[in-house]
């Protein structure tokens, strides 16, 4: 494999760098979803798969309701037929009864829940391992629009709520409707005034608690926004501590924190003091309304149009009646969340991939490396022209160095070579075949790259290196590093090739363009594009460098983008460009006599 693929790899590894706007897990999104009915069958597509499992799901959750509303009934029976004429053989069996109903209502929750667990667990899983593949096969234009924590966030964040909701609120949901209805059907067959009396008290009830919430959440949301200007306040100041330092401003950010770190105490002290006093509210609220049922009931009992034990039967009633409407609410807005969430995951999987025509016949054949730009044009997303019907050769083996002022597009024939953007008008040849024609992997397997921000990934040097070619042995990928001179830098790491490295640190960046070198050695490509690294290295690591970018590019045709003109004197041709076209072409020699771009570009740097 080459090591083509690294920058396409590297935006993605970079993903996890800075998390960006989106949902959080758990969090209540106020976005409404678009296209509501459409993502429902799209996640029931994932959710089909596992027939039985949902079946499971549904039936448990009916059973472990029906046992949960049977036990007010068997108490209210007990309490009249036993209790009250004190029959102590009945309560002993109705108390049995109880036992299995209340173990069996258990059994069955439990149940409900493993499976919900695993269908939601199973659904996610397959939605990320769909995205993953999506990201792999994107173009590399698609990344240019999206910040990587937004990405991010699609694979983690809104992943998480569709699993939270799978797992819990579908679950809750359906067991509320049941619950809901189930009791009221329950009820009915008890007593009708008491059902009026309780279906009238109880939705009041739950009205009257929400609004007390509501006005309590208030101080619970500002809690979090104060919060997060702590958080972003510290991570700034930490990240920028070196600045901070050197410009002695050390006592102005301890007053600008001492500011925020109050109003998030003051804040805190509200949310934190009436977040305490919420569970006695709500108790006695829902006491509230036991008593005034207690007391319908009590009436109602004297002039003997019912019994003490349906009255307890609906005091349970009310209690099972209550929670579906405090939940109902709530879980709507969760599902909305995770609809919303799951909006973000489909947006990205409907992305169209990468073209490729799938043509494995020249597979085999190695390319002699003669590469053609024929009038080719070229834009981003906008409109503006950044290679203007530019043509340009190279024969086989030949090395073509590109210079010109920064924007002038030099990494852009680069990308199109790749094809990691495709051409709006013109024509690229490699021995004579237009790319378009070729297979992508194909192609890329022909190119090496050696780009200026190396790249490596978690893992050891070996793994690193073997990453220009799989199937390479340890000798091999040995091999490989002697000719990119990385061998004696590797030698004096404590582990040798098995050392540990990472995206992020470990080596340094001379060390890492080391590394790609020998992993391009490796992959043994027909072309080569070598882009010179501007990061200061240490003058000996920049020698080691160069040399081994020679060694590389012996037999191979080469693409160097100089940002140091000594080290393309002996390119075949050298390729000036302004503005995405060719403005100069020639040997050092020839540019030099010339007396053009060229040689006050050189004579600038001499200077
Ligand atoms: N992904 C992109 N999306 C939109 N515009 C881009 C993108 N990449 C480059 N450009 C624009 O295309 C033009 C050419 O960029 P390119 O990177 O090819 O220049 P360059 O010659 O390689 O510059 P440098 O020497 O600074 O690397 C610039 O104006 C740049 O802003």
């Amino acid at each position: 494999m080459s090591n083509i693929k690294n920058k396409a790899s590297a935006n993605l590894s970079q993903i996890g760098l800075n998390q960006g706007p989106g949902s959080r897990p758990g969090e209540i999104a106020k976005v409404r979803s678009k296209n509501v009915k459409e993502t429902i069958r799209r996640i029931w597509s994932y959710l089909k798969v596992q027939r039985l499992h949902l079946l499971i799901v549904f039936i448990s959750t009916i059973l472990s309701t029906c046992f949960t509303l049977l036990s007010p009934y068997l108490i209210g029976k007990t309490i009249d037929n036993y209790i009250v004429v004190q029959q102590f053989d009945g309560v002993l069996k109705m108390g049995g009864i109880l036992f299995i109903v209340y173990v069996s209502g258990a059994l069955f929750t439990w149940i409900q829940q493993f499976f919900a667990a695993s269908l939601s667990q199973h659904t996610v899983r397959d939605m990320r391992q769909d995205l993953f593949e999506k990201y792999q096969g994107l173009p590399i234009k698609f990344f240019d629009k999206s910040t990587h924590g937004d990405l991010m966030s699609r694979t983690t964040n809104d992943i998480a709520n569709v699993s939270n909701t799978l797992n819990q609120t579908v679950v809750q949901l359906i067991s509320s409707i049941f619950m809901l209805a189930g009791s009221v059907v329950m009820m009915l067959s008890l007593s009708i005034r008491m059902t009026l009396i309780t279906i009238f008290i109880v939705p009041t009830v739950a009205y009257i608690t929400k609004k007390i919430t509501t006005y309590t959440k208030k101080y619970f949301s500002e809690q979090q926004s104060h919060l997060g200007s702590v958080n972003g306040f510290v991570q700034e100041n930490i990240t920028g501590l070196k600045v901070t330092k050197a410009f002695g401003r050390e006592a102005v950010s301890l007053d600008e924190f001492r500011v925020i770190n109050e109003k998030l105490r003051a804040v805190g002290v509200k949310a934190q003091s009436l977040s305490g006093s919420m569970g006695p509210i709500m108790n006695t609220m829902r006491n509230l309304s036991f008593v005034v049922i207690a007391v319908f009931g009590g009436i109602f009992a004297y002039h003997e149009i019912i019994t003490i034990g349906i009255i307890v039967s609906f005091l349970n009633y009310s209690n099972q009646f209550s929670q579906p409407i405090n939940q109902l609410a709530n879980q709507y807005n969760l599902l909305q969340s995770a609809i919303a969430g799951a909006e973000r995951v489909f947006e990205v999987l409907d992305q169209p991939s990468e073209e490729n025509i799938e043509k494995k016949t020249d597979v085999d054949k190695k390319i002699k490396g003669e590469v053609n730009f024929d009038k080719v044009y070229f834009h981003y997303e906008t409109d503006v022209a950044v290679l203007k019907n530019l043509s340009l050769h190279a024969k086989p083996g030949e090395m073509v160095a590109l210079v010109g002022p920064t924007g002038a597009g030099k990494t852009t024939i680069i990308n199109l070579l790749t094809r990691f953007y495709e051409i709006q008008s013109g024509k690229i040849l490699i021995d004579g075949k237009d790319i378009r024609q070729m297979d992508k992997d194909y192609l890329r397997q022909q190119i090496g790259l050696v780009l200026q921000d190396a790249y490596v990934f978690s893992g050891t040097i070996m793994d690193n290196i073997r990453y220009g070619r799989l199937d390479a042995t340890d000798q091999e990928v040995e091999e490989a590093a002697k000719l990119a001179n990385a061998h004696s830098f590797i030698q004096k790491l404590p582990k040798g090739y098995e050392t540990y490295i990472t995206s992020d640190g470990s080596i340094s960046q001379g060390q890492r363009q080391l590394l790609t070198i020998a992993r391009a050695v490796l992959a043994n490509p027909s072309i080569l594009i070598l882009d010179e690294a501007t990061s200061s290295v240490d003058t000996r690591t920049e020698r080691h460098i160069q040399e081994a970018m020679k060694s590389l590019m012996k037999g191979r045709t080469s693409f160097v983008i100089a940002h140091r003109l000594s080290t393309i004197q002996e390119a075949d041709t050298i390729l000036v460009l302004d503005n995405g076209e060719i403005i100069e072409s020639g040997s050092h020699k020839e540019l030099v006599i010339k007396n053009g771009f060229y040689q006050k570009l050189y004579e600038n740097q001499l200077a």
